[in-house]
């Protein structure tokens, strides 16, 4: 029986510009010899051009589904003279499950704010996909102590959206790639907070899943998920490599 995937943990494999042909299709390979794991929802998300590789790749998994998950998708909803773009029309299409929206490193190098995120989940809404928003905040906000002022400034972009699902990673960004994780009073705060404030924006009955990403490995994993409101990873350098990603996928379906 298919799984609800609002119930289940997700690790998603952000493998952001990294990839080729044949060490892509030689991952996935392995990943399908994965024993079930029923308590996961396990997704991979590398680079545009590889998307369909890895749809067509993950069709003939075994034991699991494997989402098959984009980084970004163009704030252009309509098909058009938008060179280099690439649609959540286009997404849908070729098998994509999950887009990433506002990573931080959209942020960063491509001056990616609010208004442009929030034209993106409506265009991956109503292609009828789901968005995972990025979340996080800055070393400078939490030093100040204004991450959550941060975090909730992100998450208004949620506010009016006709949607009952709501996918949140929160990634602080001072974590990303550093080796540095948020301690488990920080994740629980803040998975708490964005709870909290998604409810309040969005009505009682929304399903909510909210990933911790932030230097996430087979190390501290099984830590990480044992703290409340924590339904998952998103994964980074740890998803590139099968020993790490499946030690993570595995301590998620240990989880309570
Ligand atoms: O940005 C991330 C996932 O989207 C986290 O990256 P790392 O796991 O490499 O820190």
């Amino acid at each position: 029986m298919e799984q609800n995937i609002w119930q289940q943990k997700w690790v998603i494999g952000n493998w952001k510009m990294n990839g080729q042909l044949q060490d892509n299709n030689a991952l996935v390979h392995k990943l399908r010899s994965l024993p079930e794991h029923n308590n996961v929802c396990i997704g991979i998300s590398p680079p545009t051009v590889y998307l369909l590789q890895v749809h067509q790749a993950v069709q003939i998994v075994l034991k699991n589904k494997i989402f098959t998950c984009a980084q970004d998708v163009s704030r252009f909803a309509e098909k058009g003279a938008y060179t280099g773009e690439v649609s959540a029309e286009m997404m849908k299409d070729v098998g994509v499950d999950i887009v990433l929206i506002g990573h931080s490193e959209r942020s960063l190098y491509f001056n990616e704010k609010n208004d442009v995120q929030r034209q993106k989940i409506e265009n991956v809404l109503k292609v009828g996909l789901i968005p995972l928003l990025c979340v996080g905040e800055s070393l400078k906000e939490r030093e100040d102590g204004r991450e959550k002022e941060a975090v909730a400034y992100q998450l208004s972009v949620f506010k009016g959206l006709k949607t009952q699902n709501f996918a949140v990673a929160y990634e602080p960004v001072w974590a990303i790639g550093t080796g540095k994780v948020a301690t488990k009073e920080q994740i629980a705060d803040m998975h708490q907070f964005i709870y909290d404030e998604i409810l309040s924006l969005c009505g009682n009955d929304a399903n909510i899943r909210v990933l911790y990403g932030g230097s996430v490995n087979d190390k501290n994993a099984a830590e990480i998920f044992s703290v409340p409101h924590v339904d998952g990873a998103l994964v980074g350098g740890a998803s590139l490599k099968y020993d790490s990603f499946t030690a993570i996928i595995n301590a998620a379906q240990s989880a309570e």
